[in-house]
Formats: C-alpha cells, sequence, structure tokens
C-alpha cells in the first residue's frame, strides 16, 4: 500500500486574522478510508477545499502518487480525480436527477446535443452502485426531493466521476441510518478499488464502521495521526476539543405531571398520503422526540405544524388557542410562540451573503424596535448575549454568515429563532454537522430550556440523540405516531422495532393516552 500517495505538506490557509489552516502536513494512503476529525471551525473544510482546488493555499505542496499538483481551480482538481462531497450541497435545483449527476460531463449524441438515454443510464448506474435506484426518480427535479434524497444525489455524483480521492464533508449527516448503511457499503467498495477516501465526519460510530486511520484537527492545527480503533473515544474527543467530555447528554428530570396541560396538542391531523390521523401531545417542559425509518411523515409532520404545509386536516392545538384549519401562516405565527428550526440550513435556514448581525436580528424585530425604528442598542446587546449563550465562533458579527464553519452556521439558526422567545420549538435536526462540544453544549441548552417551560418536539435522524436527550420518544409509521416511548422501553431495539411496525399489528398510538402509560412505566 502506497502510505503517501495523497500529500500535503506545510499547507496553511488565512483569512484576514483567522489561521485557518497552519502548516498542514499529512498523508493518506492508497485503498484506505482515513477520517478527519476536529471540533466545528478546525479547518477541516478549508483543508478539503484546498484539495478540491476551490481554496488557493498561502504556503505548502499537494502531491498526488509522487506528482506535486498546482492547482488553478476545482476543474483541475476534478481532472486529477480529486471529487469532493461538500456539506452544502452543489446541485442546481430546477434540473433533474439525472441531469445533476451527469451535470460534469455530460453524454452527447452525434449532434453534440445531450443523449438523455444515455444519461439516464449513467445515473441510474450510479445511484445503482449505491443502492439507491428504486427509491430516487431519475426525472425528479431535486428541489422537489427531501434533503435526505439530494445528499444521495450528491454522492452518485461524485461516484459517476470514478474518483482517485473522493472528500466527504459531513456527507452523511443528512442520511436516514438506511443510507448511511449503504454509503458505507459504497464506500468500502471503492477502498477496494483503490480510491482514497477522506471522510469528515462528527459521528464516531460512522468513523469507527468504516475508517482506517484518523487524523484529528484542532485551530486549523494537524494534532496527530493514527489506526482507528487504536485510542478510546474519550482520548479522541480530549484531541478534538482540548478538554475531555465526561457526560454528552444532561440527566433527564421528572417528567410533567399528567395533569399539565400540552401546550401542543394534535388529533386526527392528516394531509394528503403523508399523514394519515396524526395524534400527539407535548407539555411545557418536555423534550418529545420524532423517530422513525426516513419518509414516514415526520418532515410533513413538521411542516403542517409550522403551517407550512397545504390542504392539512385535523385539529393542531398551540397553548390556548386552535389554529387554523392549514396551521398557523405567516405573521400569525408569533401568536403562537412557536419556532421552527429548519432542516437545511443552507436553502432554509439562513440568508448566507448577509452578516451574522443581521441573521441573528431578522427574527426578533418585534423586541428590538420600537414605534417602528430599530433601537440599535437593544439590537447589539440582544446579538452579544446570542453569541455567547450559543458560543458562536466568528471574528466578527459583521462578517457574512457564508464564512462561518458550518457548525457555526446552524448555531446561527439556532440562535436566530430562540431570539424570538418561543414556547414551542419544532427541531429539525438540529445538531446535523456540529462536533460533540458544541452537541453536548446544544443538548444542555434544550435542557435548560424546557426547564424554563418549552415544549420541545424534536426530529432526529440519529436514534443515539433520540434516546439520549428526549424524555420520550414517538416512532411514525405510514403517517401515523405508531408508539411513544419511555423510560426503560426507549431503546434503539424498540424504536426500530416499531419503525419497521414489527410486532404490532393495532391501531396507531393516540398520544395522549400512551403519554400516561409510558411516564408510569418511566418512573
Ligand atoms: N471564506 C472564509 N472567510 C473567512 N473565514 C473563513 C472562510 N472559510 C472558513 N473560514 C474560517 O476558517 C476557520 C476554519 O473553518 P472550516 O470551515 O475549515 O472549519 P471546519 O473544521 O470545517 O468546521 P465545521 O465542522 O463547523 O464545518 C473558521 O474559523 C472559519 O470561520
Amino acid at each position: 500500500m502506497n502510505n503517501d500517495y495523497l500529500q500535503l505538506v506545510g499547507v496553511s490557509k488565512r483569512y484576514g486574522g483567522i489561521a485557518a489552516l497552519s502548516d498542514v502536513s499529512f498523508s493518506a494512503a492508497r485503498g484506505s478510508i482515513h477520517a478527519i476529525l476536529g471540533e466545528n471551525g478546525a479547518g477541516k473544510s478549508t483543508l478539503m477545499k484546498t484539495l478540491a482546488g476551490v481554496v488557493r493555499p498561502d504556503a505548502g505542496v499537494v502531491r498526488l502518487d509522487g506528482r506535486e499538483l498546482r492547482m488553478t481551480g476545482p476543474a483541475q482538481a476534478l481532472d486529477e480525480g480529486i471529487v469532493c462531497i461538500f456539506q452544502e450541497l452543489s446541485l442546481v435545483p430546477h434540473l433533474s436527477v439525472a441531469a445533476n449527476i451527469c451535470l460534469a460531463n455530460p453524454p452527447r449524441n452525434r449532434l453534440g446535443l445531450i443523449d438523455r438515454h444515455r444519461q439516464n443510464e449513467m445515473a441510474r448506474e450510479a445511484l445503482a452502485r449505491i443502492g439507491c435506484d428504486r427509491q430516487i426518480d431519475l426525472r425528479e427535479r431535486c428541489i422537489d426531493l427531501p434533503l435526505s434524497q439530494r445528499q444521495i444525489v450528491e454522492i452518485a455524483k461524485a461516484v459517476v466521476r470514478r474518483p482517485r480521492v473522493l472528500i466527504l464533508d459531513e456527507a452523511t449527516s443528512a442520511l436516514t441510518a438506511e443510507d448511511v448503511e449503504k454509503v458505507m457499503r459504497l464506500l468500502r467498495t471503492l477502498r477496494e478499488e483503490g480510491t482514497c477516501v477522506l471522510f469528515i465526519s462528527h459521528r464516531m460510530h460512522e468513523v469507527d464502521a468504516l475508517a482506517d486511520t484518523c487524523s484529528v484537527f484542532r485551530n486549523g492545527e494537524h494534532v496527530s495521526t493514527f489506526p482507528a480503533g487504536s485510542k478510546p473515544h474519550e482520548e479522541i474527543v480530549r484531541l478534538m476539543i482540548g478538554r475531555p467530555i465526561a457526560q454528552v447528554y444532561p440527566p433527564k428530570p421528572q417528567p410533567p405531571a399528567a395533569s399539565v396541560r400540552p401546550y401542543l396538542q394534535v388529533s386526527g391531523l392528516r394531509s394528503g398520503t403523508q399523514l394519515k390521523g396524526v395524534e400527539l401531545a407535548v407539555r411545557p417542559g418536555e423534550i418529545v422526540g420524532l423517530g422513525g425509518l426516513d419518509g414516514q411523515g415526520q418532515r410533513e409532520l413538521m411542516l403542517a405544524l409550522a403551517g407550512l404545509l397545504r390542504d392539512v386536516r385535523g385539529d393542531i392545538r398551540i397553548g390556548e388557542q386552535s389554529t387554523p384549519p392549514n396551521g398557523p401562516r405567516g405573521g400569525k405565527r408569533e401568536a403562537y410562540r412557536m419556532a421552527l428550526i429548519p432542516e437545511d440550513r443552507k436553502t432554509e435556514g439562513l440568508a448566507l451573503g448577509q452578516s451574522v448581525h443581521d441573521n441573528l436580528g431578522v427574527c426578533a424585530l418585534d423586541r428590538i424596535s420600537r414605534w417602528g425604528v430599530v433601537d440599535h442598542a437593544a439590537e447589539r446587546a440582544l446579538i452579544a448575549d446570542l453569541v455567547k449563550t450559543l458560543q458562536i465562533k466568528a471574528p466578527d458579527t459583521r462578517v457574512a454568515v457564508s464564512t462561518l464553519s458550518g457548525g457555526n452556521q446552524q448555531k446561527v439558526v439556532l440562535a436566530k429563532w430562540l431570539a424570538t422567545q418561543p414556547r414551542l420549538l419544532l427541531l429539525m435536526d438540529p445538531t446535523r454537522g456540529v462536533d460533540v462540544g458544541t452537541k453536548q453544549e446544544i443538548y444542555r441548552l434544550f435542557r435548560d430550556l424546557a426547564a424554563k417551560g418549552l415544549a420541545i418536539l424534536f426530529y432526529s435522524t440519529d436514534c443515539d440523540e433520540l434516546i439520549g436527550l428526549c424524555d420520550r420518544v414517538l416512532v411514525m409509521y405510514d403517517g401515523q405516531v405508531r408508539a411513544s416511548l419511555a423510560g426503560a422501553m426507549l431503546t434503539e431495539e424498540q424504536i426500530l422495532m416499531n419503525a419497521m411496525n414489527l410486532g404490532r399489528r393495532d391501531a396507531p398510538a393516540n398520544d395522549s393516552r400512551v403519554h400516561a402509560a409510558a411516564w408510569e412505566c418511566a418512573a
């Protein structure tokens, strides 16, 4: 095995006063999977962008198979066989799945026109390599796909280029557990074929399952490289964040009494073929998880609750009020004191070109305005408070939010909605792309918010965090809540059994009824 297949020597990159990479040297082998670990802002993405020709380093050399690469741009990196799957998806939203997969090099017929038949074949083959050719329609526009499927298309787009070096920057963070397995199988096959895979992930169980070698980065510096499995997790976390982490999840308090009136109560919620009579209740002080296999109505439920889905029937009560049939709309949403943290921070959560300051202030204009005029002192105080509470790492709040690391962008999304002082938080995968130290802080924050009386509905694709954080987990199957699990029943096995509807052929769970029984079991 050529251990120095991909080599970086003395690579540095500064952004103004920030050293994103400081004199980084490391190498990765051909036919191997090399995990790149580090907390948010450690420089991982900058490293990948350097390899992908997107960022030009201030100093240093990159070699591939012994040859020095003088990268002039992304096209040259692609020509060298270096393909990167970025955290922020790069699909053209209004083009079809097939067109996106073949975008860099579409097959052409004798007239020079795109050969659609061949294009479809190539796209289908790429999706089949991942095992997703049946679940994604080649003709569908990417904008109409859920985030997890868009991520699969992004991976297929990389596969079709037959990479020599494949870089995945948090590419599994939006995927369902089932799709993560498929992508892992694909990466192992690519490894056997000789591809050098660099894999950035904040999910240690994926790193354990995949990687041959790990490299840890901190504050732009390469801290250590070691064989995967040779160090305990605690040691790796300490290398990553410079301090040990004892317990990632905060202790769970006593549940609110069953007599406490739910802040959110949903009954008989239906919409199209996705929601088929959802029943649930979330009390003030509770963190209720929403689990199940992907596509069982979890996303639609969240959107329906936030008034972002059409043709919804059933009853939604928030606080003291019933919402209109299609959920709270537009400006009326504030009256219900609810906030939705969306799944895709790039397209739904942030105005990327705007400053951190403007992104943070935009949702709280009511709080920082007097007689329709923004009180700039109040605005600055609010923003300083949010930056401190969420520990957002930004050189200055006037920089564009696009220049922050992925994890810090996610914190901005959270902060801007917390600024509205919601009483109901609807969270869609809020720790996606967030490092373990920051996750710990965010979990504590949610627990503190719950202790202050917020009702929290938490949709996550990560079973581990559902179990670790939530008081109760509702498992959805085929547009209904199939089970409400708490206490000793809140296990991965139970979540999976109910997610696959195994061993239960009975009616959907009425959460209000199940709730009491589940808590009895928890107590
Ligand atoms: N275009 C840019 N302009 C200014 N600063 C930048 C830019 N890109 C990155 N940075 C800064 O460089 C540092 C490293 O960022 P990078 O995105 O490489 O971190 P990361 O390890 O990938 O983090 P995450 O896990 O959150 O994605 C951060 O402090 C970030 O704010």
